[in-house]
């Protein structure tokens, strides 16, 4: 049920057997699968708005559309980077319902075999190595046909992937220009630029077709809410999610097994919704807009606010190292030094060219009357180029290993446009066709992390947020400096000779460019990759070091769990959200097993 503000009476005074913070990618898969028994109840707060009826967060081809400076972006920014010449850059978190499953990218790529064989043996529980996680790749995927229904044979591997989960996959919808352009271009090179069946089959090396989280029949994003919390699910009277209420901390008020145990949950509601409601059951309350609720649980809080929330949420509830919640007043109640810290990202670098072809999306985005054509087509037929992502109908290439195993050291993805870094769509052009390759660094060095930090004692001001990008000196160059050479050898293909005119800007560099040009180029035009985890990293059990056990339950606590990105201790070589669902379907199963669901 989704609960409206008059609901709060209701929502204090009920004892739920768990609270989840944070309607995000992990937190609906967990409150879905933990709701399936009707004998439970369960509380989602979610600070964000609900996601019903917003088309920017539907249509696939509006993704860019949805952050940063929007109602659905936490719109943060990082401290200064070192790495990146001392720059600050933006990094969007989902603010909404869906999280950020409701404003990424699409990409949908598991990453490595080798990933997951780390992540067991880095805990010592062979539960999420990639033989025992496929099994719940498969169960949150329902992999679907593309939404210009074309043939797929030869295009993936169905043997590794699900269909009948809740978050809907599937292939590009359709082809464009560069997509054929790729194909010939890769079978020229050969070598390391091998063609791979399917990357999501834990060995991800050469290039293959791009899979993304979007619904092919109905050419729509799948989030974890239009998945997990479609309305089948929210009908379930004993599911409440209320949204706008973001969550300042969790509170103890005993102890179980010598342990604090966290019973409440204290939560602000954002003025998102209906005002007039508000005004009333605030006037009934004798209380002002912006005063603190509480609610409790009998079972779990589950945390699944994100990586850079969740250990804020940590933090201001006394759990994290003791001198820095000293030094914002926080009184400490769980010594666990690693809350915060441990933040990885993937780096990522985008280089244009400009090319002979207006069959790319340049035009489309000069011409609103195009666009609004092209939107209402969407609506009425769900074709047209909104039904897939602006760079979902390329392919997808993850070249080179690295130490860890079978694992790439980067990906590219390609776009027949010209946007800003990260995807982002900065101002039109004013003339011109472009095609543009962003290389993705999926395994920074172990030195390129950073941290979350609390900035204030007012939890709910924004935290210090230090994604450590290109920090390792020595690995995030050297890989940056490969990746940036592979793609221009990848353009170098002759398929490329009457299509690529040249480099868009004279300042990107060229074959012949020294390491040293190369490296101001990646310093300078290197961004976030958006793929943050590691702030609450789990590690052995009985481990000092680390934040929850490899049963996502934060150490020396009672009755507090983490499950969303930022218990995974290292960033895994593919992108994060398809993990995030996989260990959020483990999770959910871990509890019901402890609670006997
Ligand atoms: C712009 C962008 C593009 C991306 N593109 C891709 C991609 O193409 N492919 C890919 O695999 N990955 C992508 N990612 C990364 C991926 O989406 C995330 O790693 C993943 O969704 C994280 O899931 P989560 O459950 O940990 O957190 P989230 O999905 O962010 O969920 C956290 C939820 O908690 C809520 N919340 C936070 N604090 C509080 C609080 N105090 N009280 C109550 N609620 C709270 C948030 O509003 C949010 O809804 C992208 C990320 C971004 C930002």
């Amino acid at each position: 049920v989704l609960l409206s503000p008059q609901d709060l009476p209701h929502v204090v005074s009920t004892n739920y057997d768990f609270i989840i913070v944070g309607g995000g990618t992990a937190g609906n898969v967990v409150e879905n699968r933990l709701t399936e028994n009707p004998n439970f109840n369960v509380l989602v707060l979610e600070a964000g708005p609900s996601d019903a009826g917003v088309l920017a967060l539907q249509v696939p081809f509006l993704n860019p559309t949805t952050n940063p400076r929007t109602p659905w972006d936490w719109n943060y920014t990082t401290v200064a980077q070192p790495g990146l010449n001392g720059a600050s850059v933006g990094l969007p978190r989902g603010h909404v319902l869906g999280g950020t499953s409701s404003i990424k990218g699409m990409v949908y790529a598991r990453g490595s075999k080798a990933d997951f064989d780390r992540y067991a043996n880095f805990t010592g529980d062979e539960g999420w190595s990639w033989d025992n996680m496929l099994p719940y790749f498969k169960k949150s995927e329902k992999f679907t046909p593309p939404s210009d229904r074309h043939n797929t044979t030869g295009q993936f591997d169905p043997m590794v992937h699900g269909f009948d989960g809740l978050n809907s996959v599937s292939l590009p919808g359709a082809s464009t220009v560069l997509g054929g352009r790729f194909e010939v271009a890769i079978d020229q090179l050969g070598g390391e630029f091998m063609r791979n069946l399917d990357l999501n089959s834990g060995s991800p090396l050469g290039f293959g077709w791009m899979q993304a989280t979007i619904d092919g029949p109905s050419a729509s994003r799948s989030s974890s809410s239009s998945g997990y919390l479609a309305r089948e699910f929210l009908l379930r009277p004993n599911l409440h999610v209320l949204v706008n209420a973001q969550v300042s901390r969790v509170t103890s008020e005993g102890s179980q097994d010598g342990v604090p145990e966290f019973k409440t949950v204290e939560f602000r509601v954002n003025g998102g919704g209906d005002y007039v409601s508000f005004f009333l059951l605030f006037c009934l309350l004798k209380c002002d807009i912006g005063s603190l609720f509480t609610a409790s649980v009998n079972k779990e809080v589950i945390l699944s606010a994100g990586t850079i929330n969740t250990p804020q949420v940590l933090m201001n509830s006394g759990i994290g190292s003791p001198s820095h919640l000293n030094s914002h007043g926080i009184q400490s109640i769980v010594d666990l030094p690693d809350v915060g810290e441990n933040l990885f990202d993937h780096a990522l670098i985008t280089l244009y060219w400009r090319v002979n072809s207006n069959e790319t999306y340049d035009d489309y985005r000069r011409n609103s009357t195009r666009q609004d054509e092209a939107l209402q087509a969407w609506k009425d037929m769900r074709q047209a180029p909104e039904s897939r992502s602006m760079w979902a109908s390329c392919v997808l290439s993850a070249l080179r290993n690295i130490p860890h195993g079978e694992c790439p050291s980067f990906h590219a993805n390609f776009g027949a446009l010209k946007h800003e870094q990260n995807f982002r769509l900065g101002p039109t052009p004013p003339a011109g066709n472009y095609l543009s390759i962003s290389a993705l660094l999926s395994s920074p060095g172990d030195n390129a992390r950073g941290s979350v930090k609390l900035n204030s004692s007012d939890p709910f001001s924004i935290p210090l947020i230090d994604p450590g990008i290109l920090a390792d000196n020595a690995i995030d160059l050297a890989l940056m400096r490969e990746a940036v050479k592979s793609v221009l050898r990848l353009v170098s293909a002759p398929a490329w000779g009457d299509y690529i005119l040249g480099p868009e800007d004279s300042t990107q560099p060229g074959f012949n460019a020294t390491d040293a040009e190369l490296d101001a180029f990646i310093r300078g035009n290197t961004r976030a990759g958006y793929h943050l985890v590691g702030t609450s990293s789990m590690t052995r059990k009985g481990a000092e070091a680390g934040v929850v056990d490899p049963d996502l339950r934060v150490k020396k606590a009672a009755g507090l769990r983490v499950v969303d990105a930022s218990v995974l201790p290292f960033v895994p070589t593919g992108h994060t959200q398809a993990p995030t669902y996989a260990l959020a379907e483990r999770a959910a199963d871990l509890i019901k097993a402890i609670h006997s669901l």
